[in-house]
Order: structure tokens, then sequence, then C-alpha cells
């Protein structure tokens, strides 16, 4: 559970706002109830109810978007009726809410209730039952505070997501390559084999190891084995589908997860590879760049580091075989058969 907290910020945020609310809002519900101000505290329980729903929801489906959306809604919603009907007393609860809400939700939506919320307010100011500012210098200072404090938090907000994704690109992408880096490939494993033992569904996964990289590196210099790497990619990109993915795993060591395929089909996406890269990318001196593959489908893995392991163990088969060959494993870790 604290794990969970400390690797999914939204998730966090929503937990503590969800608690923060609740812990605030009861003891005013009660009172209200208490005192029969019944919209008030019905309003109240409707929040901290919303909030114990969408912090349920988070944590159960692990997304955090619609739930965060849910209880932002709400809290402008609730604010606004409670405004309506205690008036000024309420003001100071807006500035605390401004900042909660661009932690829930994305900032241009953050940004855009937060304008319909002061928006309605202010409406509710000149509709004929409720008089919530006593002067117009009053209303005037809410309405230049709120949006002053609305701009800044979002600019603050639009800023740090910026700079969140920057952050996911750069622990997630391989610079020389474009590929996925080792960063992402668990979890992408890890849901594969979630799916093949929940749904049925049979994934794929390919090692591809370059033939004799360091003769390259030798003979032509660092530089040209960059350029290979980084055609590479490229290649294997266009041969496969857009749900699948390339992670780099080590230096001229490549991962493809290749998602519902079967084996025979897994195999022969692989022989396609092996022979457009020998094929199609040339060393400097025009000679062919060739590849030893090993193959693994999902069933007979327990876990990623079995699926990997066994692709592993077929990929070292193949450079024992003579290289420039795809080998498939046969399941355990220990065995492996090679496929001319
Ligand atoms: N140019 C370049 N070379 C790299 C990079 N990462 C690793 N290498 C080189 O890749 C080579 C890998 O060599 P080995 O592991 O001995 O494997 P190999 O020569 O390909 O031999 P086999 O795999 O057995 O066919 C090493 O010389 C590394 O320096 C990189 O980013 N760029």
């Amino acid at each position: 559970m604290l794990q969970r907290l400390k690797h999914d910020f939204h998730l966090f945020m929503i937990t503590l706002v969800g608690l923060i609310a609740s812990c605030t809002l009861l003891p005013y519900a009660l009172y209200r109830m208490a005192t029969e101000d019944y919209l008030v505290g019905m309003v109240d329980i409707l929040m901290i109810t919303v909030s114990t729903v969408s912090v349920w929801m988070a944590w159960r489906s692990g997304e955090t978007e619609k739930p965060g959306f849910l209880m932002a809604a709400v809290f402008c919603f609730g604010a606004v009726l409670v405004c309506m009907k205690l008036g000024q007393d309420v003001l100071f609860w807006i500035y605390p809410l401004m900042v909660f809400i661009f932690f829930l939700v994305a900032p241009i939506k953050a940004l855009l209730l937060l304008l319909l919320m002061v928006c309605a307010i202010v409406s509710l100011h000149f509709s004929e039952h409720s008089a919530i500012f006593s002067t117009n210098f009053q209303l005037l200072a809410f309405i230049t505070t709120t949006l002053i404090t609305s701009i800044f938090a979002y600019i603050f907000a639009y800023r740090t997501h910026l700079q969140r994704q920057e952050l996911r690109r750069l622990a997630t992408t391989d610079p020389l390559t474009g590929a996925a880096t080792r960063h992402s490939l668990t979890d992408e494993l890890t849901y594969a084999i979630q799916l093949f033992q929940q749904k049925g569904v049979v994934s794929g996964l390919m090692l591809l190891d370059l033939d004799h990289f360091k003769r390259i590196n030798d003979n032509f210099g660092h530089h040209a084995g960059d350029q290979i790497l980084s055609q590479l990619v490229p290649l294997l990109k266009q041969m496969i589908r857009q749900q699948d993915s390339v992670f780099r795993y080590g230096g001229e060591e490549f991962v493809l997860l290749i998602k519902e395929i079967q084996l025979a089909d897994l195999h022969r996406l692989a022989e396609k590879i092996r022979h457009a890269i020998w094929h199609q990318l040339t060393l400097p001196d025009g000679s062919a760049l060739t590849t030893s593959i090993g193959i693994a489908t999902v069933q007979h893995a327990s876990d990623w580091e079995s699926w990997l392991q066994n692709a592993d163990v077929a990929l070292y088969q193949a450079k024992h075989n003579g290289r420039n060959q795809v080998v498939i494993a046969t399941g355990s870790t220990e065995q492996a058969i090679a496929t001319p």
C-alpha cells in the first residue's frame, strides 16, 4: 500500500485530499444537521461520500483521472451551493479548494472548473434571493483574487505537468535509438502475463542480439556502431504493429513484446525480422549484418523474469549454434530447440 502511494503521485493526492476533505467536513456536516441546516448538511455529506467513493475507485482500478474529476466537480458544485446558503463565511474556503483542484485534475480542466465556479458564485450574488457580498468592492476583490489565484496555480500546475512528462520521456526512451528503456519493460511484461492468466491472451517475446557487434565497433569505430543501432530500431518498428513494443535491453540487445500472437506467427515474424536486418542493414564496407533471436511465448512463464529467462536461453542457443538464426524456447528455462 505504501509502495503504491510512493510511486503513484495522483493516487497519493486523491487519497490525501479525500482524507482531509472527509476529516474537515464531517464535524461541519454533523453540526449543520444538529442545527437543522439540512441543505448545507446534505452538501457536506455529499462531498464526504463522493470523496470516499473516488478514493475507493482510484485504489480499486488504479486509474485516477475519472475519480479525480468526479471529486473536483462535486467540490466546486458543493462550494457554490454552500456559498448560496451561508454567504461570505464560506469564501475563505474557496482558496484552499482552488489549490486542491489542481492536484485532482489536469491543469486546463482545473482552470475551467474554477472559472465556472467563480462565475456561478458571482451570478448567484446577482440573483434575487442571495446577496453573497456586502459591497461591490468586496465582490470585485473576490473576482480579482480568485482569477489571480487560478491563473498562477494554472501556470504552476502546467509547468509541473510538462516537467513530469519530460522526466517520464527521459526515463522511458533510449536517447540513441528511440526504443523504450528497460524501465517500462517489467511493467509491460507483467501486464501481458496478467492478460494471459485472466483472459488467455497469448503474447510473445523476442530477445534479439546483433552478431559480433564488438567486431563492428573495432573495425569501423564506435560511431558506425551507433549508426547501426539507430537504424535498427526504426526498421524493427516498421515490422511490428502499433500495439507491440521495442525495448533496448542492453548495448546491442533488444526485446520485442508482440501482443496477441501464437508461437507459429511469432516464429514467422522473428524470421522476417532476421532477414530484414540481414538484407537491409549494411556495414560501412557493404557487408551484411546478422542477428540472433530467442523467442518465447507467455504460456510457460510464471513471472516476467522467467519469461525473459526462457527467451535468453533460446538466444544463447542461437549464438551457440553459429548465430544468424531464430531459436524457440520450449517453455522451461533449460530447454530450447533450434529451428533452421
Ligand atoms: N557503438 C556502440 N557499441 C555499443 C553500445 N553498447 C554496447 N556496445 C558494444 O557492443 C559490444 C557487445 O559485444 P559482445 O557482448 O562481446 O557481443 P558481440 O561482439 O556482439 O558478440 P556476440 O553477441 O556473441 O555475437 C561491445 O563491444 C560494446 O562496447 C552502443 O551504444 N554503441
